[in-house]
């Protein structure tokens, strides 16, 4: 007989818990279907797993905010002391490759934390979200999955919290498979890990969030043919960072470059990403030129605002903040 497991459910809302006109896959109303009845929707579970659940809240991922987060991440670390052996979060895909990045560079546990949704309302005819959320409780079920940092379970397979990129805005399979992030496959209640992700997370990371109740502030900003460097002027004066979601290699006219070499003494850091979604963006003599200039390395522009944003609550030296953007 298998060793007894408890699993600890979190539901936020989206999609996965989303109700519409029955067969249809758009024009839905995410975040509508209660946990009762999501649970309803699922497969059988073994008799080794035993499911507990309590729901966070019911919203459309686009609604998720740095205090959802606090408190979020404030929640897992307490239950994280108990028996429960593996977290399983429902979340809308939209925003589930922040959520899931924030919480590996936040969470003090090696236990598994598995982040699931949909693409698919649950009214939908073949919704993803029964199998996705049957294979999340099973990985999180799983020792393999422990210590691997947060990850996400989605159409059969397993991504880092770290890498994973939403890359489709329809199907079924919409997250990075060719790329970084994807650690391993599900067939059906089995994980196969194949990769692993090197970055720093979890219980080795040295983010504390446990006392804030907020977050500094940092703002995206993209570049585009023509785009004008006063832009900048405004996130200098409303953020403590800036990250440009650039083009190619995290490019920008010589205009921007200027703009950003003026906001070095001001202590106002700007990460150099880009609005590729794939790739490198590496140290660059023409960019690096101001030392509040930095580069993303593989973060894309909307995780590397939530590392520039916890990495401000640490530090404000320049230095010391692209170490962060080495290791994490
Ligand atoms: N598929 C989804 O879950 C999309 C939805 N808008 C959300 O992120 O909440």
């Amino acid at each position: 007989m298998k060793k007894s497991c408890h699993i600890h459910l979190l539901t936020t809302g989206g999609t996965i818990a989303g109700k519409g006109q029955v067969g249809k896959t758009s024009g839905y109303q995410a975040g509508s279907l209660s946990t009762d009845r999501l649970l309803e929707t699922l497969p059988p579970l073994p008799p080794h797993i035993h499911l507990s659940m309590e729901q966070i809240c019911s919203i459309d991922s686009n609604e998720v905010d740095d205090h959802l987060w606090l408190s979020l991440v404030r929640r897992i670390n307490e239950l994280a002391s108990t028996d429960i052996d593996g977290f399983v979060i429902t979340h809308g895909t939209d925003i589930m490759d922040e959520t899931a990045y924030f919480l590996n560079l936040t969470v003090k546990t090696e236990k598994p934390v598995i982040l699931t949704g949909a693409m698919r309302p649950s009214t939908a005819a073949s919704a993803d979200g029964p199998l996705n959320l049957y294979q999340a409780i099973h990985l999180a079920s799983r020792p393999e999955a422990a210590g691997k940092g947060v990850l996400v379970c989605f159409c059969d397979s397993i991504y880092s919290g770290r890498d994973v990129q939403k890359v489709n805005t329809y199907k079924t399979d919409a997250f990075n498979e060719q790329d970084l992030s994807c650690l391993g496959y599900m067939r059906d209640e089995e994980c196969y890990f194949m990769n692993q992700s090197l970055a720093v997370h979890t219980t080795a990371s040295c983010f504390d969030v446990s006392e804030l109740t907020a977050l500094p502030r940092v703002d995206v900003l993209s570049f585009y043919a023509g785009a004008p460097a006063d832009a900048l002027d405004y996130y200098a004066a409303h953020a403590r960072g800036i990250v440009i979601a650039g083009t190619g290699s995290g490019n920008y006219s010589s205009a921007w470059k200027n703009k950003i070499a003026e906001l070095e003494p001001h202590g106002i850091p700007v990460v150099r990403a880009s609005r590729i979604g794939h790739g490198i963006v590496s140290r660059d003599p023409h960019f690096e030129a101001s030392a509040n200039c930095i580069p993303s390395y593989t973060l894309p522009p909307q995780k590397a605002r939530i590392l520039l944003s916890l990495a401000l609550t640490v530090t404000n030296s320049y230095d010391e903040i692209e170490q962060i953007f080495r290791k994490y």
